[in-house]
């Protein structure tokens, strides 16, 4: 049995195997009872993934104007934090392992999904996104800069994420710094403008993320705690000049912390991975906690790099979405569902939970 299947502890977090599956924004939580997960359609959807030795959830933003597209779930109200719980007893009662994907899309999004709010950046550098909201294709706005005063008050949102992900039955976090999110956005010098201690330096541009970290750090423990990185990602307009600079700290100080893993998005999200500018090699070997590789892999690719140690788990997100059984599957090498783009972000169960399993497989 390749390593790919063999138990392993991510942080203070047994699992049962090293297949992970990605955060996946899927578009289908209760906008009218306030972005709240747990319906029947969510809660079976994850149950018929639960062969993953770990799921990371779909982005679910800390606050309401953390939103950027349409009927994603929350993890700042009780409501929300109740929603999630049945989904995460199923997967416990199906013996996988669950992290919540806290997230805060910054600059990505429109007032049509904020309530009416104008999007928060570090700097107020419009991006060249399209926002989809229920008024069609948006374009998203220039956003406004946030304040110290409304930084202390964003890191102390995750703080409030990372608590009610535990109070919601997760077994940790992850924090979204990937993908031109919000943290990103603080990262990279084509989106952070800033001449206070939040800008300009390497270490001031990593300052915010670190104090993501450690505020979820000291509500949770190091061992619970996960960051998803994308240094070379060009996803919604992000850009830096130097991303071996910038991320290189970054996973140095991460290291410091001992936190449970990095997440590490390897190119292109979705797309090349061949895209230069970062050494993941090098973070591999610097970085001691657990590193979960990302990124357009297969099966072949997948035990190649748990066996040659390149990685210590591998995510999978397209592949997972029209293979409920994928463990299964990569096992017996059994052939794969092909995912179908047109439903990926739809409402309803069409292309969220009926994809066939081996076992009912026409
Ligand atoms: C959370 C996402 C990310 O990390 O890029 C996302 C959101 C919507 C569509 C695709 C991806």
């Amino acid at each position: 049995l390749s390593k790919l299947f063999q138990p392993t502890r991510i942080g203070d977090i047994e699992i049962a195997n090293r297949v992970v599956m990605a955060p996946l924004t899927r578009s289908r939580a209760d906008e009218a009872a306030g972005d709240v997960p747990g319906s029947e359609m969510n809660i079976e959807y994850y149950r018929q993934r639960s062969n993953a030795g770990l799921i990371i959830s779909e982005g679910t933003q800390v606050s309401p104007i953390g939103k950027g597209y349409m009927a994603t779930p929350g993890i700042y109200s009780d409501a929300q934090v109740e929603g999630w719980k049945p989904i995460t007893r199923a997967v416990h009662e199906a013996g996988s392992k669950i992290v919540a994907q806290i997230w805060h899309v910054g600059r990505v999004s429109h007032p049509d999904l904020t309530g009416g709010v104008q999007p928060v950046a570090p700097s107020a550098v419009k991006p060249n996104v399209t926002a989809y909201t229920h008024n069609g294709k948006v374009d998203a706005p220039e956003p406004r800069a946030l304040s110290s005063d409304d930084i202390k008050q964003v890191v102390a949102e995750y703080r409030r994420g990372a608590a009610n992900a535990i109070r919601a039955g997760f077994d940790g976090v992850e924090i979204h710094g990937a993908n031109g999110y919000l943290i990103d956005q603080f990262l990279r010098d084509g989106t952070n403008k800033r001449t206070d201690v939040y800008g300009g330096s390497v270490e001031n541009r990593a300052r915010f993320a670190l104090e993501v970290v450690d505020a979820c750090i000291a509500e949770i423990g190091a061992g619970r705690v996960g960051i998803r990185l994308s240094p070379v990602t060009p996803s919604n307009d992000i850009s830096d000049s130097n991303p071996q600079a910038v991320f290189g700290y970054l996973v140095e100080e991460l290291n410091k912390r001992g936190i449970a893993f990095i997440h590490f998005v390897e190119g292109a999200t979705g797309g090349a991975r061949d895209v230069p500018g970062f050494d993941f090699a090098w973070a591999r070997k610097t970085f001691k906690g657990a590193y979960i590789a990302n990124n357009g892999y297969d099966r072949a690719m997948a035990i190649q790099a748990v066996e040659s140690g390149h990685a210590d788990a591998v995510a999978f997100g397209r592949l997972f979405i029209a293979n409920p059984d994928l463990v299964q599957r990569l096992k017996k090498n059994a052939p794969l569902n092909v995912p179908d783009p047109k439903t990926f972000y739809a409402p309803g169960p069409v292309g969220y939970i009926d994809y066939p399993a081996l076992g009912n497989a026409a």
